[in-house]
């Protein structure tokens, strides 16, 4: 028998049968979920069969699963249902069964589930209700005092992720950031399958433009005396709506975000392509705001849902499960404290939460763990001028760029080919110049578009502008580390094999980082420095030094300091 065109047979009759309550999830294993309707019963949300076809199917059974997220089960009835719909399965070998179970799923409920069942373990309603605005998710930039960094000052190896649906632009974008083509674009959805890695670089404005000083910045200046500081850009496949339920690469996608500090949400703000990445036309882009906050949001959230048993057993796991998302102890508190929930009666209050305190404290903990600047793309298209303003209106918090990856990567090319000046990230090039070579009419149209539709109105491609905002929102704070704050000559880089320089480093940190933190990452984790600490100096902007503090914050007025140590371990 050929069960792979048998198996689509049915799933396509099985998608004509239940239209919109169908929901396709992946082909391989082909795997999708269906709702279960008619119901007698007032149930608290809809409850979902999910199906996975077996190799052999419909000789051997299909996988059967009841999303846990449908908690408007209590856990017996669930475990009930499930068996009888694998029984009903099993006596089904040899035929088509799924829209028998789907039936078996309806009448079970309507003969054994009563609305009012006492379930003490259920979590009051909690499991279907989605929040419908998750605008605040959006809110920027967060407020320092509430991220996760006051009391876990150190380095930061700052990672920006891209996120988006396929096509939007996000390999562009990371090829017009790296500065050199990496990543494989196209126009087709899911060019990108692993994420790929690269350094970018933000800007940050240096101490040497308010000095006497010509500073020598280990990656140089950008054109407005602002220094680059290397930050790791992430760019990862493309996000499709349902990704939380397995479709497209699913919460494989999702995990890979683990890494980043921050997201950029790459959007087509041309509105060409749909929430899948297909080619269309007047596709409305703030769709896919929404929908992807609304996927990082129950893939949290749904994670929960599916251990909130043993959560009700332990109240206090549910702030351990938090961390799993690459988040401390301090973003967790913070999260809790924004939710309004009192971590230290969450033994008590937790059994009894109504069914909006479990939603509010994954938006609360996705704002701070996660924020978002949204890269409206695209822009050197006509489409995406009202585009542009429909999403800022709809999302007035939210940190939003309007910008052009492509314009980006086609101005840099072309400066490589010597057809224009051009330098990454400025608001103008120059074409007439003798010594240039001559452009194609081709050229002048795109370069006409790229000037009007991009460069006059927002200034720049504003790539480098995303990466900046992107930073800004978890607000890092600088040192530039020196052997001696008369000439500002930096640390010694000899371990390293390379020679110092005047204000040579810029080390990134996580805001309310001590001063004498910052001695324990130049020690141990640059190893630019050796010994005990002993003293410290800084100098300020109009010359003048100072004595600082061991356990003083680093910020503007330190940054450019002189660490002393022990002289038995420094280096000679
Ligand atoms: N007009 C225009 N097209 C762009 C822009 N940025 C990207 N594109 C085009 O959009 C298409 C998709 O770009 P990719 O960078 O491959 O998209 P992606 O988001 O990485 O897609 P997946 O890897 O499939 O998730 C390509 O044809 C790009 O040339 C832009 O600023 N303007
Ligand atoms: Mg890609």
């Amino acid at each position: 028998m050929d069960y792979k065109s048998e198996q689509n047979d049915e799933k396509e009759a099985l998608q004509a049968i239940f239209e919109e309550d169908f929901t396709d999830l992946a082909t391989t294993p082909c795997s999708f979920m269906i709702k279960v309707k008619d119901l007698e019963v007032q149930l608290s949300g809809p409850v979902y069969v999910k199906i996975t076809y077996r190799e052999r199917y419909p000789d051997e059974a299909p996988a059967i699963e009841i999303p846990l997220r449908s908690h408007v089960l209590t856990p017996q009835q669930h475990a009930d249902l499930l068996g009888h719909l694998k029984t009903i399965a099993e006596e089904s070998v040899g035929m088509a069964m799924v829209f028998t179970i789907v039936e078996a799923a309806r009448d079970w409920i309507n003969h054994n589930v009563t609305p009012d069942t006492p379930d003490e373990e259920k979590p009051q309603d909690q499991a279907e209700e989605e929040p419908s605005d998750f605008s605040d998710l959006l809110s920027s930039p967060v407020d320092p005092e509430v991220t996760d960094s006051r009391n876990t000052g150190g380095r930061w190896n700052f990672v920006i992720g891209l996120v988006g649906k396929p096509s939007a632009g996000k390999s562009t974008f990371f090829n017009a950031a790296m500065a050199q083509n990496q990543a494989r674009t196209a126009a087709h959805p899911f060019t990108t399958i692993e994420p790929n890695f690269g350094i970018a670089y933000f800007s940050v404005p240096c101490p040497c433009a308010k000095m006497d000083h010509r500073c020598e910045a280990a990656y140089g200046h950008n054109y407005k005396g602002e220094r680059l500081v290397p930050v790791l850009l992430k760019d990862v496949a493309g996000l499709v709506p349902g990704a939380a339920d397995g479709k497209g690469r699913g919460n494989r996608f999702l995990n890979d975000l683990l890494d980043a500090d921050v997201l950029i949400h790459i959007i087509d703000a041309s509105g060409q392509t749909d929430e899948n990445g297909e080619e269309t036309t007047g596709y409305d882009p703030t769709k896919d705001v929404r929908w992807l906050n609304i996927e990082i949001h129950r893939w949290i959230y749904d994670n929960i849902m599916n251990k909130w048993e043993s959560i009700v057993k332990r109240p206090l796991k549910l702030l351990d499960m938090f961390t799993g998302y690459h988040a401390s102890r301090s973003t967790i508190q913070s999260a809790f404290t924004a939710a309004g929930i009192d971590t230290r009666r969450l033994v008590e209050t937790l059994p009894g939460w109504d069914s909006n305190v479990l939603p509010k404290l994954v938006t609360e903990f996705i704002r701070i763990r996660f924020p978002m600047v949204l890269g409206l793309n695209k822009s050197d298209r006509p489409e995406a001028e009202n585009n542009i303003q429909r999403i800022q209106e709809a999302y007035p918090n939210a940190a939003t760029m309007p910008m052009s990856a492509l314009s980006e990567c086609k101005l840099q090319e072309l400066q490589k080919e010597n057809l224009l000046h051009y330098r990454y990230g400025e608001p103008s090039f120059l074409t007439d110049d003798e010594y240039l070579r001559p452009l194609s009419s081709t050229t002048v149209e795109q370069l006409d578009r790229i000037q009007n539709n991009v460069l006059a109105k927002f200034g720049s491609t504003n790539v480098h502008n995303a990466l900046n905002l992107a930073v800004s929102l978890k607000s890092p704070t600088f040192a530039f580390p020196v052997q001696d704050l008369d000439t500002l000559m930096s640390l010694d880089h000899r371990q390293k094999g390379e020679v110092p320089g005047v204000l040579k480093d810029c080390i990134v940190l996580r805001p309310g980082t001590t001063v004498g933190h910052l001695h324990t990452v130049l020690v141990h984790a640059l190893e630019l420095l050796k010994g005990t600490f002993v003293r410290a100096e800084a100098r300020e902007i109009n010359g003048d030094k100072r004595v600082v503090r061991k356990d003083e914050v680093i910020g503007p007025s330190n940054n450019v300091i002189k660490i002393m140590t022990s002289p038995k371990s420094s280096h000679s």
